[in-house]
């Protein structure tokens, strides 16, 4: 690897020992000097430990500044923050925050101090942080928080006032906060008064419900701005803010699929050091009107049913699915449809592949436009295939969805940002299979090796219900209350199962059955940089080469 110049480097003094700093282009290094009794600065110090090296990557450092002492006043004999004087007896000193990186993919907000006697010198490394911070063009500066203050655990403010908010101070991040104050207050807000030109992203603290309302006006919004019709249009305009997530929901399965863990504290600094994950978007359709657009999880039958049980029981917060999920298992319910479904083409690999999506994923790299040759193009675009029959649960999973519920997620191998989405088809079973298959969500067995299960990546699928075949959408609620309707869907021991699910559009329930799904390629961006290889945190002095 090619050394970069030095831009400074100073023996400083670090809790009274003695270290070599030294800053360059790309890395801040600090090494203890192994000697013992050494007068530094003006100071004796106590004998040194080991040496110790340190080494932090500039785009990790948070911010610099110079540091105040905490001193007794003379009068009262209260404690007062007072800036240190440049005087040459006295000691200077400036503190460094960074990214640290914990287990479990958190990172964490540390901090390291260096003294020195000459003011100068400590003012110099100060600037020269500071301006090369300020070449960082990807941070952002200005953002426009919306907090739902009732998801999750209805701890949202409480997080962001107490684990965000100061990292953003520290940071010298501006925010124009609001907490919500009903459902779709933040759609509305940022689709039709919002002032984005004032800021450089959004940032919503919840669950993936309130993440679904930022998402759906920021597209709508951008598409607005640039004449597009939402209902028809095969390409739709990107947005050029990115948003963050701050998790205070009940799932939270973006964030983690996006960052590997829901700590706010973690979402903060991926925001604060400007990190960018492009991020696929399915718009959902019927009969040629748009619905909604999902980037997680789009679920029929199984998961369509844990969500409407679930929404009656909002009061007992995320606990609520677990119980919903019981309960919608022993009823066993299974859905008759069709589904057609356009499959990608080999080059995106297939769900089974194993190749999980992480940090700088290259076969999501290769879905950006420049990098796919027109032969691969070409190549991309299948045929549509069709399949009927009886499903207990109809996936499209765009990313892993992985959370706590299941680490690895509904479909391991699936891609943030590749412009597909995992179709899977669990088809009638037992009680008992169905069991073993959601089981295999959470240990290492392969939940797609049932013969009752299908998973097909794919580019756009369609679905119709079976009693719907045909028909309008009203002639047959019409026709279906009037048949079977209320009765057994009060009574469902009749035995005469209800004939229609709902559709979990990410936590969402659509008020359709019959939809058109297409997947648009990298149609927003997160401040997130995907799950990071082990690598990553295990060695992260390997820069320490440059
Ligand atoms: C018996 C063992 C069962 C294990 C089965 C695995 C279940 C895994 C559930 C994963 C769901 C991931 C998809 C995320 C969906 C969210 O958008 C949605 C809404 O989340 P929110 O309430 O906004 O945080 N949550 C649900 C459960 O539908
Ligand atoms: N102030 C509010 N009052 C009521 N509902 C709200 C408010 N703000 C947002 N919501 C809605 O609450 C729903 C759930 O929010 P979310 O943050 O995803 O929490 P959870 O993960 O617990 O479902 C979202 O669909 C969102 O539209
Ligand atoms: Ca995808």
């Amino acid at each position: 690897m090619e050394k970069q110049p030095r831009l400074l480097s100073s023996q400083l003094s670090l809790q009274n020992r003695v270290c070599d700093v030294t800053l360059n282009c790309v890395v801040l290094t600090w090494k203890e000097r192994e000697t013992t009794k050494k007068r530094v600065s003006g100071s004796f110090l106590g004998s040194s430990r080991a040496a110790g090296s340190h080494c932090v990557p500039v785009c990790e450092i948070i911010a610099v500044q110079e540091t105040t002492e905490a001193c007794q006043s003379n009068d009262a004999g209260r404690w007062q923050m007072v800036p240190q004087q440049p005087s040459e007896s006295e000691q200077h000193a400036f503190t460094v925050s960074y990214v640290e990186r914990m287990r479990g993919h958190r990172w964490r907000c540390s901090e390291v101090t260096f003294h020195c006697t000459d003011w100068r010198l400590c003012q110099q490394w100060i600037q020269t942080i500071k301006e090369q911070l300020s070449q960082l063009t990807s941070r952002p500066k200005s953002l426009l928080v919306y907090i739902n203050p009732y998801g999750g655990k209805q701890r949202g403010k409480w997080i962001y006032e107490h684990k965000v908010a100061p990292v953003f101070s520290r940071a010298s991040i501006s925010t124009d906060v609001i907490v919500t104050e009903c459902a779709n207050h933040a759609r509305n807000h940022l689709k039709k008064e919002a002032d984005l030109k004032k800021y450089d992203g959004v940032v919503c603290v919840g669950g993936d419900g309130m993440f679904s309302e930022i998402l759906h006006g920021l597209i709508s919004r951008t598409q607005c701005d640039s004449g597009v019709d939402e209902n028809c249009a095969e390409t739709l305009v990107p947005s050029a803010l990115r948003i963050g997530i701050i998790p205070a929901g009940s799932t939270d399965c973006i964030c983690f699929a996006t960052v590997g863990t829901n700590d706010p504290v973690t979402s903060a600094l991926h925001i604060v050091i400007g990190d960018s994950q492009p991020m696929d978007v399915c718009s959902v359709h019927h009969n040629n009107t748009f619905l909604r657009y999902s980037v997680s999880l789009l679920g029929y039958g199984f998961f369509g049913d844990v969500l409407t049980d679930s929404e009656r029981k909002r009061w007992m917060g995320p606990a609520r699915y677990d119980i919903s999920g019981v309960k919608t298992f022993l009823s066993h319910r299974y859905y008759e449809g069709t589904i057609s479904f356009l499959p990608a083409a080999d080059i995106f690999g297939t769900p089974r592949d194993k190749i999980k999506c992480r940090s700088g994923c290259s076969v999501c790299q290769k879905q950006s436009t420049e990098k796919l040759t027109e032969e691969e193009r070409e190549g991309s675009y299948g045929v549509w295939r069709v399949t009927r029959g009886k499903f207990l649960a109809i996936n499209a999973a765009s990313m892993s969805c992985a959370c706590p519920r299941t680490p690895k997620g509904l479909s391991p191998a699936a891609h943030l940002a590749d412009g597909t989405t995992d179709l899977i088809l669990i088809r009638k079973c037992s009680r008992l299979d169905f069991l073993r298959h959601l089981l295999r969500h959470t240990n290492k067995d392969d939940q797609f090796d049932h013969t009752f299960v299908e998973v097909h990546r794919v580019q756009q699928f369609r679905f119709t219900p079976k009693h719907w075949e045909g028909g309008s959408e009203l002639d047959l609620c019409e026709s279906k209350n009037r048949l079977f309707g209320q009765i057994c869907r009060q009574q469902p021991v009749c035995g005469c199962a209800p004939a229609h699910s709902s559709w979990n559009c990410d936590g969402e329930i659509l008020p359709q059955t019959t939809i058109h799904v297409r997947v648009h390629c990298q149609l927003i961006k997160l401040f997130a940089r995907g799950i990071e290889e082990k690598t990553v945190f295990e060695d992260p002095y390997t820069l320490c080469a440059v």
